[in-house]
């Protein structure tokens, strides 16, 4: 079966700026992937360059086999760009039937509104709904032609906490049904309890690509979490966090650092050991903060 998705050696720059830096990615059909990346680390050029609105530099980017600029490549393939866009004066059902005019087997204007929690908005102007509706509508045009691929670049951003569950909600229902899903996010939440794979992007490049436990696992970091007024510098700590008198210690070997701090007589109280969590990975493989 043709991969959904193929990056092969992709480089892209914005005149100085590498966006992409020879980038190397497969998608296998029926895949739920999240990517994953600060700002700027070139998600959204990728979800660019699979949707055929750009081109690479250098590489070959391809959309079910075939040039993703060709229009007939894209058929099966859903997108929600960050900005949605929506022409203000168009009333809700006409931006449907016409965005739905352009597939071959659309989903009907009112199931799809329904899906979205849309309901009874059909004649309202885009320009009317609030700002959380309009991205229920981005997201719900994602699905109109009932793709095989979606493209969600950040899909949650600006939705309130109903409107995440019900896109959840629909990505499963779709991913359950054999879609593929390719998902940008900031949201580490959204990547842990929805994508199987995570591809960690930053400057261009994929730092980690795995599940989500490899993924935590290729940086093996462990917290030690405890209260103490003072401490001496110990080996094997990759990053501590300081709050007060409550330390947490980012370390690959959490058992040796616990016998390490015995050792050094540290006077902590309250300790505790948790696995990393996808930001701590994510943290530690990005070099900072996002
Ligand atoms: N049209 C453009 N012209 C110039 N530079 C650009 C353009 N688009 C993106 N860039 C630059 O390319 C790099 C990657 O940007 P991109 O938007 O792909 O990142 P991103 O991971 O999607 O970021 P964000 O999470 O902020 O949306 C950034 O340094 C950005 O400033």
């Amino acid at each position: 079966m043709t991969a959904p998705v193929e990056l092969h050696g992709v480089t892209r720059r914005y005149g100085d700026t590498v966006a992409l830096d020879d980038v190397d990615l497969v998608l296998e059909p029926g895949s739920l992937t999240g990517l994953l990346g600060p700002n700027g680390a070139g998600k959204s050029t990728l979800v660019n360059l699979v949707s055929g609105l750009r081109r690479p530099d250098t590489g070959t980017v391809r959309l079910f086999g075939g040039d993703p600029r060709d229009a007939v490549n894209r058929v099966a393939l859903g997108t929600t760009p960050q900005q949605t866009g929506l022409p203000d004066t168009l009333r809700v059902g006409e931006i449907v039937r016409f965005v739905g005019s352009h597939f071959p087997d659309p989903v009907g204007a009112g199931e799809l509104l329904g899906r979205f929690g849309l309901d009874g908005l059909e004649r309202r102007q885009a320009g009317g709904l609030s700002g959380g509706q309009k991205r229920r509508l981005a997201l719900a045009l994602a699905f109109i032609g009932r793709p095989r691929l979606v493209l969600l670049d950040e899909p949650t951003t600006g939705l309130d906490v109903e409107g995440r569950r019900a896109l959840w909600d629909t990505v499963r229902a779709f991913h359950a049904g054999g879609g593929t899903v390719l998902l940008t996010t900031h949201y580490l939440d959204e990547i842990e309890s929805l994508a199987e794979r995570v591809v960690v992007l930053a400057g261009g490049r994929i730092r980690a690509d795995g599940d989500v436990d490899a993924v935590r696992g290729a940086v093996r970091v462990g917290r030690v979490s405890f209260r103490a007024a003072t401490l001496p510098d110990l080996p094997g700590v990759e990053r501590t966090e300081r709050d007060g008198d409550h330390v947490t210690l980012h370390t690959a070997d959490a058992d040796e650092l616990v016998r390490t701090l015995v050792r050094h007589d540290v006077p902590f109280t309250g300790l505790s050991v948790s696995r990393a969590s996808l930001e701590d990975a994510f943290l530690t493989l990005t070099g900072g903060p996002s």
